[in-house]
């Protein structure tokens, strides 16, 4: 067995299973999770990132599969049993009682004294923003406060494990890029172990050590944020991580003794010299009749002397622009950090370096190079 805090072996939820219409919601779901560590679910609606929280906190159960804790099976166990704290994206609070005694509850097992408690829900109101809704009932106060609430009593709670779903999803930016920072320091500061659902990638960067990024039931890829980047697994993550999205172009190559050219669509060629691809991916190119190449839009640069492409779209957000161009058969957007002034219409030339290319498998969609050299 390796070594995790949370370990789930091959994991699958059918829903409806001997019904007419059964839903595969997780397929074959393999994660370890070791202890400190933040880890997001990164993903669509309906890709099984919910489904696979509530089978970890045990409200939902694994049609197969095992989930260990602390190297103890949990998946046959009452949720009660698990030592697993949970904020619901539901929320879930007790009306009767007011914010602080929703909080204090969680604390009800731990035997400490009124004081205590007192400070404890004092400390966790702060850092959420809530103190002035402390002696509220549930029932009146608005919807991002009550996931607020959640949050808190789902963080005070000693617990093997917290799991977050959706935390901030009913927050305002402004709110949630704080909350973030301070989250991350609590849970870190305590040594907590935490998974977060989230279909926010800025959300899932800012907080996880890793990010497991799932599609259709299936697990992608799990990485660290900055490796998701710089070497995604395949065409999914390639394109779903990153803003804007990887730009993607079908291309063929030519391998000569002196250079290499990528042919894309259009009459488009991108030539560099040999030197720019290693050994073993001019080997794989010969091979690789057709592939799909990848290039992030920070990467896109505009110079005179580049490829021709024309203009449809430039949108300055403030502190970039985004520039859409047509180019061989496909959109190319590319960022620039200044207010580039080109008009939908023009003419621009692309220069792309064959250190920013990832190149994919033209049917599986899997990765096999990245900047130059094999995976
Ligand atoms: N109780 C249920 N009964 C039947 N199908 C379900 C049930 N819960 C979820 N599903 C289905 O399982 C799939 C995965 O759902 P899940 O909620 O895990 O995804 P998700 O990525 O968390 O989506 P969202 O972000 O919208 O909550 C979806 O197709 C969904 O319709």
């Amino acid at each position: 067995m390796s070594d995790g805090l949370l370990i789930l072996q091959g994991i699958n939820k059918i829903y409806n299973e001997t019904s007419r219409h059964p839903v595969q919601a997780v397929s074959d779901l393999d994660l370890t999770v070791a202890a400190g560590e933040i880890v997001a679910l990164l993903g669509s609606s309906g890709c099984g990132k919910t489904s696979t929280l509530r089978m970890i906190a045990g409200f939902e159960a694994v049609t197969s599969g095992e989930i260990l804790i602390k190297g103890r099976a949990v998946h046959g166990l009452h949720p009660a049993r698990r030592n697993v704290a949970m904020a619901f994206e539901g929320y879930s609070l007790y009306p009767p009682l007011s914010v602080a005694e929703n909080i204090a509850f969680a604390l009800k097992s731990e035997r400490l004294n009124k004081s205590e408690i007192q400070a404890k829900v004092a400390e966790i109101a702060q850092l959420l923003e809530i103190r002035d809704i402390l002696e509220r009932s549930p029932g009146s106060i608005s919807g991002g406060q009550q996931q607020r609430v959640s949050l808190a009593r789902a963080l005070i709670r000693k617990a093997d494990l917290h799991l977050l779903d959706e935390p901030m999803g009913q927050l305002e930016p402004q709110l949630r890029a704080l909350l973030r920072g301070r989250i991350k320091h609590f849970i870190k500061q305590r040594g907590l172990t935490a998974i977060l659902v989230t279909h926010d990638q800025t959300e899932a960067n800012a907080l996880s050590d890793r990010i497991a990024v799932m599609e259709g039931g299936f697990l992608q890829q799990y990485d660290t944020p900055e490796y998701l980047k710089e070497r995604p697994a395949n065409l999914f993550t390639g394109t779903f991580i990153g803003e804007p999205p990887m730009n993607v172009f079908p291309a063929q190559a030519e391998v000569a003794d002196d250079f290499v050219k990528l042919h894309l669509e259009e009459g488009v060629s991108l030539s560099f010299p040999t030197g720019a691809f290693s050994p073993p991916l001019k080997a794989r190119l010969l091979r690789e009749k057709k592939f799909t190449m990848g290039v992030r839009p920070h990467a896109v640069k505009i110079i005179e002397t580049g490829q021709p492409a024309e203009v449809f779209a430039n949108q300055w957000l403030g502190d970039q622009t985004h520039i859409a161009a047509h180019f061989a058969g496909q959109t190319i957007v590319s960022v620039r950090h200044d207010r580039a002034d080109h008009a939908p219409g023009q003419n621009i030339g692309i220069e792309l370096d064959a250190g920013d290319l990832h190149l994919f498998h033209s049917s599986t969609g899997v990765a096999f190079s990245h900047g130059g050299g094999v995976e």
